[in-house]
């Protein structure tokens, strides 16, 4: 059974929702997945998922671990075809397109493990994300991107393996931003980092992005932190959707960690 919480497409309380121009031309679309099965060996590991994200809006994705959530994440990017249903943003139907023609989509993905090249500068890290934009564009994009996240700029010459979890993350984000997506899709961005750095990634810099416009879905497993900057949350067990609903409603309910990751708050923080 689905549980829905919440009506419409409320903006977060501060209106940081709102759909601004992607700073270099990024066209502002909307992702929507309807009756979406995926899975592998001809089996469907998810079931008739329904979803969508607003230009501007941050959607997460929660759920206990085999849930089905980067399941649901490599149907959207092309790294999995679709077994039946539709997964659409603005009007182009993403569902059979290699995860190649997807990215040339204006789709950004920021996956779990190997974010970085560990022998590459930040500079050089970020410059590989704009390797489809002409050549003469690639400068101009980087100062956007460095622009959002100044912090980089005095690590600007340090290399991928030598930064901090946190550090490595802000960059993969500022690579994945060079091609100026429509959507960017990140993949459980705090895994594997202590609180404060996580608690960081998401309410600082994870948050600034919707002050690009960019439409963003995310998997993620701090409930609590990365509901406190989405608009709404979708929770998936057992390969379905189970719930639904503004982030800020769901965020009431007092067994947030119990009911919507299969454990305890406690071991949520
Ligand atoms: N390449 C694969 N081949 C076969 N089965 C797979 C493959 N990848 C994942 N699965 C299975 O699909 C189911 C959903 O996995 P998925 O990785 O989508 O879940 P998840 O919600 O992202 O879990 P986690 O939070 O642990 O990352 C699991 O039962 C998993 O074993």
């Amino acid at each position: 059974m689905r549980i829905s919480l919440g009506n419409g497409s409320r903006r977060r309380p501060d209106g940081s929702g709102a759909a601004r121009p992607a700073g270099g031309g990024g066209r502002a679309a909307a992702l929507t997945v309807t009756g979406l099965s995926a899975g592998y060996n001809d089996t469907p590991t998810i079931i008739d998922v329904d979803l969508h994200v607003g230009v501007g809006e941050i959607v997460t994705v929660l759920g206990p671990n085999g849930a089905g959530k980067s399941t649901l994440l490599k149907a959207v990017l092309g790294h999995l075809r679709p077994m039946s249903g539709t997964v659409r943003l603005g009007d182009r139907e993403l569902g059979g397109l290699r995860s190649d023609q997807v990215c040339r989509l204006s789709v950004g993905y920021v996956p779990q493990v190997n974010d970085t090249f560990p022998r590459l500068t930040v500079l050089e890290n970020i410059e590989m994300g704009g390797y489809t934009l002409p050549r003469s564009k690639v400068k101009a994009r980087m100062a956007e991107v460095m622009d959002l996240y100044p912090q980089l700029g005095k690590l600007a010459a340090r290399q991928g393996g030598h930064l901090s979890g946190g550090e490595r993350k802000m960059v993969a984000i500022a690579r994945a931003l060079m091609i100026n997506p429509t959507l960017l899709v990140l993949d459980e961005p705090t895994a594997g980092l202590a609180p404060k750095p996580a608690d960081e990634l998401l309410s600082k810099h994870i948050a600034a992005l919707t002050t690009t416009g960019v439409s963003l879905l995310m998997v993620e497993q701090r409930a609590r932190e990365a509901m406190s900057i989405s608009h709404r949350a979708y929770v998936m067990a057992a390969g379905r959707v189970v719930l639904t609903g503004q982030a800020s409603d769901l965020l009431e309910r007092p067994d947030l960690g119990d009911v919507f990751l299969g454990r305890t708050e406690g071991e949520n923080k």
